[in-house]
Order: structure tokens, then C-alpha cells, then sequence
């Protein structure tokens, strides 16, 4: 192990994200799962500064027990004019408990002056007095230099004197903030290598996203000498976000050779990040850099054919160092070996079948032409090849017809009905459903028709519903794509109808998502 803090502050910078908004017991949650990854150090929120942060502290010096990581509370340097140990802020600090304290201080002459409105004097007192007072109460002090790197250009000694007074008075790191984003990997790796030279304190680093380089701008710091390296996972944090950690541990990990967090738990984050997603209720960004759905996603042909010699030669690194999976998207960019190897990953061995892997890309071709789209709707790709090996699609019932109204009474809300008739378990059966919607209607006709040959429909559930109008320029005229995408409790699969009717494009979606949850099942058709 090197001697790099990873310093996570997803709680506190993550949680200043628009939108973002975790309760006590969301914390406690975000802490143990990053805990398990395995990062130095956990800031968990400032307290004092809100009555959750505060209670976050109390229960997690009762409820948290950490294995690997260090608690650390934010706070700020004491007020102007005041003495450190009165600051009731300061205080309250101290009395969260955490080991670590990370103060905020100002580095900046101009943000000294006109936000603080005191004297450059002043605020040295301020930041010596705080790291003094809180390093003698036993505390771990680390100092986060907040706009150094603009202070840096705008008044070098000034800067470069907060951080030898903080180190002085007993931080053990000063971590160097682009509080506001602004900067690039340049300019930060040579700010960094000069404060090394004129100060000899531990450096830290902690970016902002604001020109999309907080990721490389972490990098350029460690390489320039920081030895401490915050940042949020997910990249989460105020206005653009702050660095992604797992994308800096990775790449050190990975790709610069500072083995950081033990090796089996870089294999979790992908695992953590999802995790992580759940409880912040923010949507899992796909082409997140190693952990995104579709960071080891394969579409184009091209690619496929070499991969099917060796994958690592269109991946940077393996998927599985982060616990992550390659996946080969079908669409109609595919080639033979793009069928080939989704056909492989669904458990069908297809290799030197030419003429059936031609046969399916011919159709994917024509149905995406169409307006299908396959990358999205895995389930209906599955049937759809399904049938080509098979020589007839899977059908576990024969629809007769269907039909759904919708209307209105007394000006009251819209109510629609549907009504579906079909033959299935050698029985034909007549049933409605009633929804909120067409589709919604459809999908309970639908399982109440199917409740007496297929009761193991039952536990599945449509969760997702989306459409799309593609208009002529599309290839086509005008027609509707409808994707939903169905659940059994477990997992979740999509399906995709296209039809010039929204109803019927979303009747194609649902038949194909009912089919592909009983064979998922290992259901037979009765
Ligand atoms: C770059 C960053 O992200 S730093 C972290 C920022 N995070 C947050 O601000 C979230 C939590 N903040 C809060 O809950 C509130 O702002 C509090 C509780 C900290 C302060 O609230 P208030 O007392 O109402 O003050 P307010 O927010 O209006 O202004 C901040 C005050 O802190 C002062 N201040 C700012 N930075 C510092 C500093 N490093 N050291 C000492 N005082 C500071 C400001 O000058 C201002 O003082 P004033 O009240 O005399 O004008
Ligand atoms: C401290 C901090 O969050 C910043 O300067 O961005």
C-alpha cells in the first residue's frame, strides 16, 4: 500500500449536489457501503451546521462501527474576531466525536477581504487558532485551502502562508480546493509541485468538475506530489460535481500502479456504486467511466468480430478489476460476430452457424429500420433469435383478439377498459381488465386471461413505460415504439413493439415481456 488518504466527502460535498437530499439513516447507509470499499476516510457532514449532520455524528459514534475507515467532520475556521474555543461551530465539532476534523478556510486575499470581510491577519489567527485549539483537544486536523488554486494566481505568498500556518499550528494535511472548477491539469500539477517546494506541508487535493477535468486535475495533483486525495462517488457534489473517486482510485489503482484500496474491494464498486445510487435515489449514470452500465457495452461490428478473438482488444482494462461486465449490444450496427457473442452470453453456442448468425442480422437490419431498437430490449432480441434457432417463435398462447375504450363519465377522470381473448392451456378464455391507461388495462386483461394456464404470472409487474414517436426521417412513415420494461421482484427485462398505433406497438411490447418472463421461469407452454 502506498502511503495515499483516499478521503471520500460524499456525504457533505456529494450531499451539497442540486437535488440530492439524504436523511440520517441514508447516511449511516452511504457510509458503511463506502466503508466497504474500502476509502481512508469518511466525512460525514458538518456539524453544527444542521440538525441532521449533528444527529449523523451521534448515532454513528453509537451505530457505525467502521472496519476501515476514519469518521471526519467538516466545519469551518472559527469566526472573526472570536476566540476558537467559545465558537460554538468549533465546538460542535469537537463534540461530534469524529477523530478527523477538516476545516474550511479561506486562501484567497479577495474572498479574505470581500467575503470574509476581515483582515489577511486576521484570517491566519483564525485558521492557526482553530488547528491549534482543535489538534491540542486530541483531533486529527486536516485544512481544506478552499479557492487555492485561484488565490495561488492571484496572491502566491498569501496562499502558500495559510498553508504553512495551518501546518505549523498542527494540520496534518492541507488539501489544496478548485473550489471553483475552473482549472486544468497543467496548471494544477505545477500549482501543486510549487506549494510542495515552498511549504513541505502533506498535500491534498479535492476538484471540482466545472471544466470536466476534476478526475484528471486529481491525477495531475498526485503526480505532482499530493499524498491525499478527496473526492465523491458517483462524482456527486455542488453545481458540475466533484472528482469521482472510484474513477481516481481506478485509474491510480489501474493504471498508474498505487494499489490504494485492496484489490478485492475495487472488485465491489461497481456493486457500491449501484448501491449507492439506491439510497441517493440519482439514476445511475451509464457511460460512467469503469463502473456505468455501458462502460464495458459493445456495439459496433467491428468491435465484436475483434473481441471474439480476444476482448481486451477493444477494452481498456478488465471489467472484472471493478467488478463490472462486458455486454454486447444488438442493434443494427451488428455483424455475425456481434450475434455470435450476445448469443453466447445468453447461453446459445452459435459459432459457425453463418448462415443462421446472417439470417438474424438481416432481420435486426429490417426490424430497426423499422423503428425497433434491440440495445434497449434485450428480452425481445432473446425471443427473436430464439425463434430463428428454433424455427418457430415461442408462443405460449394464441391471441384471438383484443380491444380497449377509454372513456369518461359525468367529466369524471378517464377510465379505459380492455377486454382480451386468446386460447391458452387448451382452454379459450375471455377476460377484461380495467386501468388507468390503454396499456395499463391491456397489461391487466392480459395476466387475468393468462392467470388459469400461467399462475406464475402473478408475480410479475410492469415497471417502466416508455414511447417514442419516430417520425419519417426515420426511414419509415411515421409510426410509435413503445419500451417497458417488466419485473418479477428480482430482475427487470425490456421489451420493444413499433406499430403506426401506440396501443398496438405497446400490446407487441407487453406480449413479448409476458413470453419472456415465463421462459425465464422455465415454464412450459401448456
Ligand atoms: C466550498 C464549500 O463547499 S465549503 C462548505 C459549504 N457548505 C455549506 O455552506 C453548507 C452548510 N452551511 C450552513 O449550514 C450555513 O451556511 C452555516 C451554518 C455554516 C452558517 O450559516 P449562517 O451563520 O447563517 O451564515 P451564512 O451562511 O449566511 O454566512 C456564512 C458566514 O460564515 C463566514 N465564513 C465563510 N467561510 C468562513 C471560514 N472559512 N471561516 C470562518 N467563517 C467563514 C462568512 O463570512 C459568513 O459570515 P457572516 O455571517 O458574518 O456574514
Ligand atoms: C472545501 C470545498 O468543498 C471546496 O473548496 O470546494
Amino acid at each position: 500500500m502506498t502511503d495515499l488518504h483516499v478521503y471520500d466527502t460524499t456525504l457533505r460535498d456529494g450531499a451539497q449536489q442540486e437535488g440530492l437530499n439524504l436523511s440520517v439513516a441514508d447516511k449511516l447507509d452511504i457510509a458503511r457501503h463506502l466503508d466497504e470499499l474500502g476509502v481512508g476516510f469518511i466525512e460525514g457532514g458538518w456539524p453544527g451546521a444542521n440538525p441532521k449532520d449533528t444527529e449523523f455524528f451521534a448515532l454513528a459514534q453509537r451505530e457505525l462501527s467502521l472496519r476501515n475507515a476514519t469518521l471526519a467532520a467538516f466545519g469551518s475556521t472559527r469566526r472573526a474576531g472570536t476566540v476558537a474555543a467559545d465558537d460554538p461551530m468549533v465546538r460542535a465539532l469537537l463534540d461530534s466525536g469524529a477523530p478527523v476534523v477538516t476545516l474550511v478556510a479561506k486562501s484567497h486575499v479577495r474572498h479574505v477581504e470581500t467575503a470574509l470581510r476581515t483582515t489577511l491577519a486576521e484570517n491566519l489567527a483564525m485558521v492557526r487558532d482553530t488547528v491549534a485549539f482543535l489538534h491540542g483537544e486530541g483531533r486529527r486536523v486536516f485544512l481544506d485551502a478552499e479557492h487555492f488554486f485561484d488565490g495561488y494566481l492571484a496572491d502566491r505568498d498569501y496562499a502558500l502562508e495559510v498553508l504553512r500556518t495551518a501546518a505549523e499550528a498542527g494540520a496534518e494535511v492541507v488539501a489544496l480546493c478548485d473550489t471553483n472548477g475552473g482549472m486544468l491539469p497543467p496548471q494544477v500539477g505545477d500549482v501543486v509541485a510549487e506549494a510542495l517546494a515552498g511549504t513541505q506541508a502533506r498535500l491534498g487535493i479535492h476538484c471540482h468538475n466545472d471544466t470536466g477535468c476534476a478526475v484528471a486535475n486529481s491525477l495531475a495533483a498526485v503526480a505532482a506530489g499530493a499524498t491525499h486525495v478527496q473526492g465523491t462517488i458517483n462524482g456527486y457534489g455542488e453545481r458540475t460535481g466533484n472528482a469521482d473517486l472510484l474513477t481516481v482510485v481506478s485509474n491510480l489503482q489501474l493504471k498508474l500502479g498505487q494499489p490504494i484500496v485492496p484489490e478485492q474491494r475495487l472488485r465491489e464498486a461497481t456493486r457500491i456504486a449501484h448501491a449507492i445510487s439506491e439510497v441517493t435515489n440519482v439514476p445511475p449514470y451509464s457511460r460512467q467511466p469503469y463502473v456505468g452500465a455501458s462502460a464495458f457495452a459493445h456495439k459496433a461490428g467491428l468491435h465484436a468480430s475483434a473481441i471474439r478473438i480476444d476482448a481486451d482488444l477493444y477494452q481498456h482494462t478488465d471489467p472484472m478489476a471493478v467488478g463490472n461486465d462486458m455486454r454486447m449490444l444488438v442493434s443494427d450496427m451488428a455483424g455475425r460476430a456481434s450475434i455470435e457473442l450476445k448469443g453466447r452470453e445468453l447461453g446459445y453456442d452459435l459459432s459457425g452457424e453463418t448462415e443462421l448468425l446472417s439470417r438474424v442480422v438481416e432481420k435486426v437490419k429490417d426490424l430497426e429500420l423499422r423503428g425497433y431498437t434491440f440495445d434497449a430490449a434485450d428480452a425481445s432480441f432473446e425471443l427473436l433469435l430464439r425463434a430463428e434457432v428454433e424455427g418457430e417463435r415461442l408462443s405460449y398462447f394464441d391471441v384471438e383478439s383484443w380491444r380497449v375504450i377509454t372513456d369518461s363519465r359525468d367529466a369524471g377522470e378517464a377510465v379505459s377498459e380492455a377486454t382480451v381473448k386468446l386460447v391458452a392451456g387448451g382452454a379459450r378464455v375471455v377476460a377484461t381488465g380495467e386501468g388507468n391507461g390503454p396499456v395499463n388495462a391491456l397489461d391487466h386483461a392480459l395476466r387475468q386471461a393468462l392467470s388459469g394456464a400461467y399462475p406464475e404470472l402473478d408475480k410479475l409487474e410492469l415497471i417502466d413505460f416508455r414511447v417514442r414517436i419516430l417520425d419519417a426521417a426515420h426511414g419509415t412513415d411515421a409510426v410509435t415504439r413503445v419500451l417497458i420494461e417488466t419485473s418479477d421482484g428480482s430482475t427487470s427485462w425490456e421489451t420493444v413493439g413499433v406499430a403506426p398505433n401506440i396501443v398496438e406497438a405497446s400490446w407487441i411490447a407487453l406480449v413479448d415481456g409476458v413470453t419472456y418472463g415465463l421462459l425465464r421461469q422455465g415454464i412450459p407452454v401448456r
